[in-house]
């Protein structure tokens, strides 16, 4: 579960260049739910996704993960239970490494501190084991360099590292948006099917509305700092990217970037 209260954040304060990101978002996403963020540029999707993964420190409010507050908790205490995906398939792992250094490495982040001495033993079975449902054959090529995979077997891998271990959240930041649709909507699916299977707490940031309407349970959308629009139940059932489209423009709200997808 991850609440959010009251959170600002204020970029550059008190210079000529102050922008304020967030102004005064709560947001309470329960245990288990898939939730999409849909937003014109700016809007402040990626600094709520920095201010959850405590890159970005909010001039006010509270962050709190299953219960606890994390608000002053640095990024490194924080990364056992948090992961995150990016847009470019490039940033979720290191090219020079093999499958399973890298594996390896999402391991040692996720585990528990006093386990992480003991993830060696085992390791290349696990890793053979998750990779298998991916059924891309990446678990026959476990010593391969990272580097020489395809971007959506990249995204792919990123999915099964940021699942690992300990991770409650995660947070999904554009990340099928740099694939072809065939590509994309393989990482879609295997991303439903394993925040499922784990029942994580995800929040995924994305410009498709038709992503945003059929994958989680609720759709958000950000506008200005602000959480515009939460929807949930039958009004979301009831959504079509149409909808949604007159929905913004209701607002006032046209923004290219937005309507893509
Ligand atoms: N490190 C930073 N320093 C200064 N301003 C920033 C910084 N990061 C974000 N901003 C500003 O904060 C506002 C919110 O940005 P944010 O990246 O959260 O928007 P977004 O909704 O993710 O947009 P996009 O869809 O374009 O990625 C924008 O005005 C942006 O320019």
């Amino acid at each position: 579960m991850i609440e959010l209260s009251g959170i600002r954040v204020v970029f550059n304060p008190g210079t000529a260049l102050e922008n304020v990101a967030l102004r005064g978002v709560d947001l309470t996403i329960p245990q288990g739910q898939f939730l999409p963020v849909i937003g014109s540029n700016g809007a402040g999707k990626s600094t709520t996704l920095n201010v959850i993964a405590g890159l970005v420190r909010p001039l006010a409010g509270c962050v709190e993960i299953d219960g606890t507050d994390v608000t002053n908790w640095p990024v490194h205490a924080r990364a056992r239970l948090v992961s995150r995906i990016f847009q470019d398939p490039k940033m979720g792992t290191c090219e020079d490494f093999s499958i399973l250094e890298n594996y390896a490495l999402a391991r040692a982040r996720t585990a528990p501190r006093g386990l992480r001495m003991a993830i060696g033993a085992g390791l290349r079975e696990e890793a053979v084991e998750r990779l298998k449902v991916l059924d891309l054959g990446l678990e026959n090529r476990l010593d391969d360099k990272v580097g020489l995979l395809s971007g959506g077997q990249r995204q792919a891998l990123s999915l099964v590292m940021a699942t690992a271990g300990e991770t409650r959240i995660l947070l999904l930041d554009e990340h099928t948006a740099a694939l072809d649709p065939k590509t994309a909507h393989f990482v879609m699916e295997l991303s439903r099917r394993l925040v499922g299977e784990l029942r994580l707490t995800v929040m995924m940031v994305t410009h498709s509305m038709a992503h945003a309407l059929d994958y989680g349970d609720r759709t958000i959308m950000f506008h200005r700092g602000r959480v515009l629009l939460d929807l949930s139940g039958e009004a979301r059932d009831q959504m079509t990217v149409d909808g949604l489209i007159a929905h913004f423009k209701n607002d006032g709200i046209a923004d290219d970037a937005l309507l893509l997808g």
